[in-house]
């Protein structure tokens, strides 16, 4: 790890109410969207790249980073004191601290955007100068074109057959939930520009958080927590059903769903999961009695909306290391879970179903778990999905309730939808 430059950082109100996407450079874009809200940024002021480790359950990715983050001490002129301005960070985890990939990466110009407004910042080695990509006009996103599709690690067929395998192992004892995933992948002509993908997602999915992330770029639903202050929010997700063709048929599905055993089974783990890591770090931990139905345009899930309060001296990368992987990305109990994934998906997830978002020099910040995303590399995008597996799984329903999540990148990396 190299010592960290003396950085000085500016944040001044920014009277304009573009759409934030149009500031975005096509070149190394960051961004973190819901709902119009939100961060993007570009350039590299500063970055860590924590290495992988071979010890199970290793979590000294989260608090390298935490430490190196702290150690920053950048001279600040914060004009806008909200969560996000000043000091900021973007990051991404490895799934497994046995992956490369993790990383914070502090940009050299952000624009954010809250309910009180729009701000800039500025992050560079010298103070009062602006860098002078600020003032360059940006080329407009640019179309996909054609794909090319190929599977990756396993076919839809022999992922079945794995699905089949721990159901199994789950009748047998060896645990209660796993969340097995496959890959596929996408082959443009030219390298893919990351915020076509991050219009079209955020056009799709307003209620989801889209991101993108050294490439690793997506829509998920699923915010593992938000800090602001003391108080930190996480919204649950596990348990998945269909969208019907006809407002009969989706309320006759999200009924199903809302009454299924085995869906409420995977989602108990979830919340449960949830409560015993945010025991140590929390005084308060508020989840509701029953999830209510969150409805996304390809699919709807069963979903908790948690509140908690974090104890002092907890740092919100402790909260992050703490809380992954949740039952709704590993399974239960977690390390014979993450064990079987290793063994039975036969690939690297990479940062998929890890944590991906941002955090200011406050510890405030937003971080969501990697899902319904690609990992761009040119003109190559590779896709991973997956589920949770209970002892009532069919590896068919899962094959299609896969296929369903696949959609979400599917329709962003394909023109003219
Ligand atoms: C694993 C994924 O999604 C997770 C699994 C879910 C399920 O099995 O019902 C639901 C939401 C997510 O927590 C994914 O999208 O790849």
């Amino acid at each position: 790890m190299n010592a960290p430059p003396q950085l000085f950082v500016r944040s001044v109100p920014l009277p304009d109410d573009r759409d934030l996407l149009a500031h975005l450079p096509d070149d190394a874009p960051l961004a973190w969207l819901h709902g119009g809200s939100g961060l993007v940024a570009w350039g590299e002021a500063a970055r860590v790249v924590l290495p992988a480790r071979t010890e199970p359950g290793d979590v000294q990715r989260f608090t390298a980073a935490a430490r190196w983050f702290a150690g920053l001490e950048p001279q600040v002129d914060d004009q806008v004191r909200r969560p996000g301005s000043g000091l900021m960070a973007f990051g991404s985890f490895a799934f497994d601290p046995r992956s490369d990939g993790s990383t914070l990466v502090v940009p050299r110009v952000a624009v954010g955007r809250d309910r009180s407004g729009t701000w800039l910042t500025t992050i560079g080695d010298q103070p009062g100068r602006h860098p002078a990509e600020l003032l360059a006009p940006h080329a407009p996103p640019r179309p996909v074109g054609p794909l090319r599709w190929t599977d990756g690690a396993r076919t839809a067929e022999d992922w079945g057959t794995q699905v089949a395998t721990a159901v199994r192992r789950i009748r047998g004892g060896a645990y209660d939930k796993v969340v097995l995933a496959r890959d596929r992948y996408a082959e443009a002509e030219s390298p893919i520009d990351p915020r076509t993908l991050l219009a079209r997602l955020a056009a799709d999915y307003p209620t989801c958080y889209a991101f993108t992330v050294d490439g690793l770029t997506g829509a998920t639903p699923e915010l593992l927590i938000r800090r602001e202050g003391e108080d930190l929010t996480s919204l649950v997700l596990a348990g998945t059903a269909p969208r019907g063709g006809t407002e009969v048929e989706d309320r006759r599905l999200g009924q199903d769903l809302a009454e299924s055993a085995k869906n409420a089974e995977e989602h108990r783990y979830a919340v449960d999961s949830l409560r015993d890591r945010l025991a140590p770090l929390c005084t308060a931990f508020d989840a509701p009695d029953r999830p209510e139905l969150l409805r996304l345009a390809n699919v709807q899930h069963l979903a908790s909306p948690v509140r908690a309060t974090l104890r002092p001296g907890a740092s919100t990368l402790d909260v992050v290391a703490a809380m992954h992987p949740t039952a709704a990305v590993g399974g239960t109990p977690t390390e014979a879970a993450v064990e079987a994934i290793r063994g039975l998906e036969g690939m690297d997830r990479g940062r998929y179903a890890g944590p991906v978002g941002w955090i200011d020099a406050d510890g405030n910040g937003e971080w969501g778990i990697a899902l319904r995303c690609a990992q761009l590399d040119g003109p190559r995008a590779r896709l991973i999905a997956g589920c949770g597996i209970v002892a009532g799984s069919r590896p068919e329903e899962e094959i299609t309730e896969a296929d369903a999540k696949f959609e979400v990148m599917r329709a962003a990396l394909t023109d003219g939808e």
